[in-house]
């Protein structure tokens, strides 16, 4: 295994309140919540993992949802690797959002192959079962046809499949770039010294 690290920016998207800040903390400080307040702008917190053999630092930004905010998020866009759309099982308007949050992104990531960008869909909140306004088939359908596969259900909560999404936000950037020909790989830190970089970011 090499000890260099490769440095991964995902972000979340979705409407406010579905549970993006919720998830991120659940992820990298293992705590939850139940009073959590609006987000405001973005936020981000790293956090190391080890994915099929890889070191990666993945640098999750979480951004804030209300439609007030949008212009304090969409500058956060540009250098992602990948995007997480979210919405929340009990909020059938936050999943109807979906195709907006994916074309926001795209318009202001810039990213440079779009038909080949990964995007993981969750669907959070599925401690709430019932309260559940969007089935699981009808999310998968929505992944499907709009190329956003794979889809989680998720629960920050219950801490319901919250390491399996993030894990696999990293497979599908790894599996693109293999697509791709290792060109984003050449982002790396070196763990025993100092960050090197060739990508650029405006962040
Ligand atoms: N039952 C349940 N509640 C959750 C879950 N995740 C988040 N919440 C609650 O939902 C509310 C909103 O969560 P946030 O994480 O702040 O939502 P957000 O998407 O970051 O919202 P914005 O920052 O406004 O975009 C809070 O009261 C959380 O405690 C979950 O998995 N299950
Ligand atoms: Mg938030």
């Amino acid at each position: 295994m090499s000890g260099k690290s490769l440095l991964l920016k995902v972000i979340l998207l979705g409407d406010g309140g579905v549970g993006k800040s919720s998830l991120m903390n659940r992820y990298v400080t293992d705590r939850f919540d139940s009073q959590s307040f609006h987000t405001i702008g973005v936020e981000f917190l790293n956090r190391d993992l080890e994915v099929d053999g890889r070191l990666v630092t993945l640098q999750i930004w979480d951004t804030a949802g209300q439609e007030r905010f949008k212009s304090l998020r969409t500058p956060f866009y540009r250098g992602a690797d990948c995007c997480l759309l979210t919405f929340a099982v009990d909020d059938v308007q936050s999943f109807q959002n979906l195709g907006c949050w994916k074309k926001e992104f795209m318009y202001y990531s810039d990213v440079k192959d779009p038909g080949r960008f990964p995007f993981v869909v969750l669907g959070n909140k599925v401690d709430k079962e019932e309260e559940r306004q969007v089935g699981l088939e009808e999310a998968r359908a929505w992944c499907e046809e709009n190329s956003c596969c794979p889809y989680f259900e998720t629960s920050a909560k219950d801490d319901t499949n919250v390491t399996a999404a993030f894990e696999s936000a990293v497979r599908e950037v790894l599996a693109a770039e293999d697509q791709i020909g290792h060109t984003l790989l050449s982002s790396t830190i070196d763990l025993h010294g100092n960050r090197k970089s060739t990508r650029s970011s405006c962040c």
